[in-house]
């Protein structure tokens, strides 16, 4: 791929289409081609709607099932994510990483082309379509957050400028016949030139996800994905939406509703109920604790995608620090257990003062931003 376009994103796009490798895996489709393959972007092709544009399943003459995202309008918003998208997937090749088939750029039409992956996303498992069938038991649940966390950690620590995604979320996790996860939509990703620890932007990204000092100050660096990771590991665990309306209208986050178990130490309390207590009970340990070091309010705190992959592995950290911060969030348990002594019936998880008193992840602050414009039914910030 060439390098049109930079981390600002304020290029021009043609220039990144024309620059396409000769030996990439991937080819230029014909819009005839695409029109044929999903029977004319038919309803009944359609497998959902996103931010851009609708994605439609199809299959080539060749008999290749895909998936094709069109771009609904020809604006400069849709450009720059088609421009950016084609750019960053053409960088990247990784079995968790949603990759590029091919693409279209007619005068007034781009669409993007990735394989059709059969169990559809993350998020129709989670709250979707499928969330009663209960497809996604333990086993699954740890495939695919080790999936996901090592197609992270190959954007940010190995590929050279380094790759923020910005957007991690359950949609954006999709689902092979295997249910290995594949991250997608690249949109949004930015390019980390060497040696840059953070830059500020314009806020994107899915309210619910947002790391506090990204959604307040644009303050954006690989730690974003970590902690958009965190909310979406205490998802996949617990069920739960990030963020949840309570009767009267009230949101609540997933944190908000996390901390005080986690804190108390309630693990079966925390993972979700359609498992039916069928998991590993040190696992799921494991997973909250690095869950709860990932949505630290600090940066500075949480671990890196490295550190994430080897402690859902199961490896003990090796460095001091991630040992404290490890220990940190048993010690709060710790407090708890001996101010309350044994009551494990107390079930008061909402006691403002015990989140400000041994609270894990900081000053619960999270997502209390003045709300940034918010586009459709979705929480999704362009
Ligand atoms: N390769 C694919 N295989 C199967 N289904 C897909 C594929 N790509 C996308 N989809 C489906 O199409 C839906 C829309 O995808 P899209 O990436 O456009 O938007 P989104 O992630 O749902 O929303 P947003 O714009 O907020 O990111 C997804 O939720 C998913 O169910």
């Amino acid at each position: 791929m060439g390098s049109s376009l930079s981390c600002c994103g304020t290029e021009k796009v043609d220039e990144v289409v024309t620059l396409v490798g000769v030996n990439s895996p991937w080819r230029i489709f014909s819009y005839k081609e695409l029109y044929t393959a999903t029977n004319g972007f038919s309803e009944e092709n359609k497998l959902g709607e996103g931010g851009f544009g609708s994605v439609y399943w199809g299959k080539t003459t060749d008999g290749l099932q895909i998936a094709v995202k069109k771009l609904k309008a020809m604006n400069s918003k849709a450009e720059m994510e088609f421009a950016v998208e084609v750019e960053v997937l053409g960088r990247v090749r990784h079995k968790n990483l949603l990759g590029l088939r091919g693409y279209c750029a007619g005068t007034d039409q781009r669409l993007i082309v990735y394989d059709y992956m059969p169990n559809l996303s993350l998020l129709s498992h989670l709250h979707g379509q499928f969330s009663s069938q209960v497809q996604l038991d333990w086993r699954r649940r740890m495939k695919i957050i080790i999936g996901s966390a090592e197609g992270l950690l190959y954007l940010h620590h190995e590929v050279t400028p380094h790759i923020i995604h910005r957007d991690i979320k359950a949609s954006n996790v999709l689902l092979d016949s295997e249910f290995e996860p594949l991250v997608a939509d690249f949109g949004f990703a930015k390019l980390i030139p060497e040696g840059v620890s953070h830059m500020t932007t314009r806020v994107k990204g899915t309210l619910g996800y947002l790391a506090p000092e990204y959604a307040m100050w644009g303050k954006v660096s690989e730690s974003c994905d970590v902690y958009s990771f965190g909310i979406l590991l205490l998802e996949i665990l617990t069920g739960k939406k990030p963020i949840e309306k309570l009767p009267g209208g009230v949101k609540r986050t997933i944190t908000e509703w996390a901390e005080p178990l986690i804190i108390k130490g309630r693990f079966k309390d925390l993972v979700d109920s359609r498992l039916r207590g069928n998991f590993d009970e040190n696992q799921l340990r494991q997973a909250i604790n690095v869950a709860a070091l990932c949505v630290q309010n600090e940066a500075e705190k949480r671990p890196n995608m490295k550190e994430v992959v080897s402690l859902l592995k199961g490896y003990q950290p090796k460095d001091k620090v991630t040992q404290m911060r490890m220990e940190s969030v048993k010690y709060g348990e710790e407090l708890l257990a001996l101010d309350q002594g044994s009551d494990d019936d107390d079930d008061d998880d909402n006691d403002p003062d015990e989140s400000k008193g041994y609270g894990v992840f900081g000053a619960m602050e999270v997502q209390k931003m003045p709300e940034p414009r918010i586009r459709r039914g979705d929480r999704r910030i362009m």
